[in-house]
């Protein structure tokens, strides 16, 4: 469809909403279609339950027809899920030509617009697949009752995509794979690993700049940080934020993992920041979306961000999709309620809405509803909550604890220091005999500090000197 409006590229389109029990609000569509390149040239809204013809009602449904033909629309954009067969009953009803975009189709292919990874491409492609396949056959189940001849042709297009979403399946398994090893590296060498997840715009992007240990790239689009050392290895490189303030982009801020570095309550943290979960996109997504999902699902710990600026009705939409979408985590999930500085006196209306939100949902739709923790309070902006916001995360962080001894001398220095940089160091007691100290980390950390400080089970039964040198790891000749 050619974008032929003088005054700029953008193809005109009239966005259709319709709800059960309140009055549509389109101002989410309306920012994604200016995001995809559409002109929102009028809107055709409707209370009331779905039909299952067009989505709209019969009336209402003609009344689109008559305004997509006024106003010249080459587009209508459904907000909500169409069947496929109500896809095709509504373009048949619109003048020739128009096409009929619903959310999810529009999300879709946002997402591949901006994927700027191999792990997004792919999971973009594949969502994009899963969504083409049942409306191709819906065409081909068309075309055989026209023609009335069952030749196979159509079984063919079929074929070549099911074996395309076969293929870009492939390819992303081994890039989840890819990422499970990269996980298992951080965590050998003393990581913990955090996720932000949450709602498209919640402000994850922002809070993990805030965390960060270098306020590196947040305006240059160089979001992510590299590990530079450590023996970690980036698979995918091109993982950068996508978080510039180019107001086309605002509806898609980040649309692949990034990586950070932090420091949570004296530990080396990789922070991951995740695409933010839109709604219309979650039933193909879901699956496809997988090397991002792993993220959350397998951190040490998630901070759940949702905008409490936003008025309660949005708020608990969001928070619901978000909360489904996130399925059953590994760590705790620690809700972080953003943007405090905008909510203004109603900190207290935003944490009702989240609670009503939370009690509302069956933990068997939504099994993160279990491994909820209370919900802190933040502002990116103003730095307000972060201080408590960094003390939920550490305490929910698996955390041992050891007196480890070791003597004077040798490999002490550096092994000592090993400790520092990735545990806490409670109290350090230095004597003639050796050194004593109370650490606490990740039980990976505090039993590898053991080991390098004075064998096995150093906490309890240490037996000074000798003994503990010979069972170092890194015994010298
Ligand atoms: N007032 C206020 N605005 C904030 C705060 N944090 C973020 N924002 C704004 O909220 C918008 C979205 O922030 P991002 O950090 O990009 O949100 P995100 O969750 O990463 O968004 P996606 O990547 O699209 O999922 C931006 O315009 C931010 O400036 C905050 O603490 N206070
Ligand atoms: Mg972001």
């Amino acid at each position: 469809m050619s974008r032929n409006d003088a005054s700029s590229d953008a193809t005109p389109a009239v966005v259709a909403a319709r709800a059960a029990d309140e009055r549509p609000d389109t101002t989410e569509i309306r920012e994604l279609a200016a995001a995809a390149g559409y002109a929102v040239v009028g809107e055709v809204t409707q209370r009331r339950r779905e039909d299952p013809t067009y989505g709209l009602g019969r009336g209402r449904a003609e009344d689109l027809m008559r305004l997509a033909a006024d106003t010249d629309a080459e587009a209508v954009i459904y907000d909500g899920r169409l069947s496929p067969g109500q896809t095709f009953s509504l373009g048949d009803l619109l003048p020739t030509g128009t096409a009929v975009i619903d959310r999810p189709r529009l999300v879709l292919g946002l997402f591949a617009d901006a994927a700027d990874s191999r792990a997004a491409d792919l999971q973009s492609e594949l969502a994009r697949l899963r969504y083409e396949l049942p409306r191709l056959r819906e065409t081909v189940a068309r075309d055989a009752d026209e023609t009335v001849r069952l030749r196979p042709e159509g079984d063919g297009r079929v074929r070549d995509l099911e074996r395309r979403v076969e293929s870009a399946e492939r390819a992303l398994d081994e890039i989840v794979d890819d990422r499970a090893a990269r996980r298992a590296e951080r965590r050998a060498a003393g990581f913990d690993l955090v996720a932000l997840a949450g709602y498209a715009g919640a402000g994850k992007s922002t809070l993990a700049r805030r965390l960060a240990d270098e306020a590196g790239g947040a305006q240059g689009g160089d979001g992510g940080v590299q590990e530079r050392n450590g023996g970690t290895r980036e698979g995918d490189s091109r993982e950068p934020a996508n978080d510039a303030g180019d107001p086309s982009e605002r509806s898609l801020g980040t649309v692949s993992t990034a990586t950070r570095r932090a420091t949570i309550g004296g530990r080396r943290t990789i922070l991951t920041d995740t695409v933010g979960f839109v709604d219309g996109l979650p039933h193909e997504a879901v699956g496809s979306f997988e090397a991002t999902l792993d993220a959350v699902r397998r951190a040490d710990c998630v901070v759940l961000v949702t905008d409490a600026s936003d008025d309660p009705a949005a708020l608990r939409r969001k928070l619901r999709t978000a909360l489904s979408a996130t399925e059953a985590t590994d760590g705790p999930v620690i809700p972080a309620l953003s943007k405090a500085d905008a909510v203004g006196d109603d900190l207290a209306g935003a944490v009702e809405a989240y609670e009503s939100v939370v009690a509302d949902l069956d933990p068997r739709e939504a099994p993160v509803v279990d491994s909820l923790r209370p919900p802190v309070a933040v502002s990116a902006r103003d730095e307000t909550g972060i201080d408590d916001l960094v003390d939920a995360v550490s305490e929910a962080l698996p955390t041992a604890t050891a007196t480890v001894r070791a003597p004077n001398g040798g490999d002490t220095q550096a092994a000592l220091s090993w400790a520092y940089d990735r545990g806490v160091v409670a109290d350090a007691e230095y004597g003639s005999e050796g050194v004593a100290i109370e650490l606490a980390g990740r039980p990976a950390v505090v039993a590898e500090a053991e080991r390098r400080l004075g064998g096995e089970g150093g906490s309890g039964g240490d037996r000074d000197g000798d003994g503990e040198d010979s069972r170092g790891p890194r015994d010298r000749p």
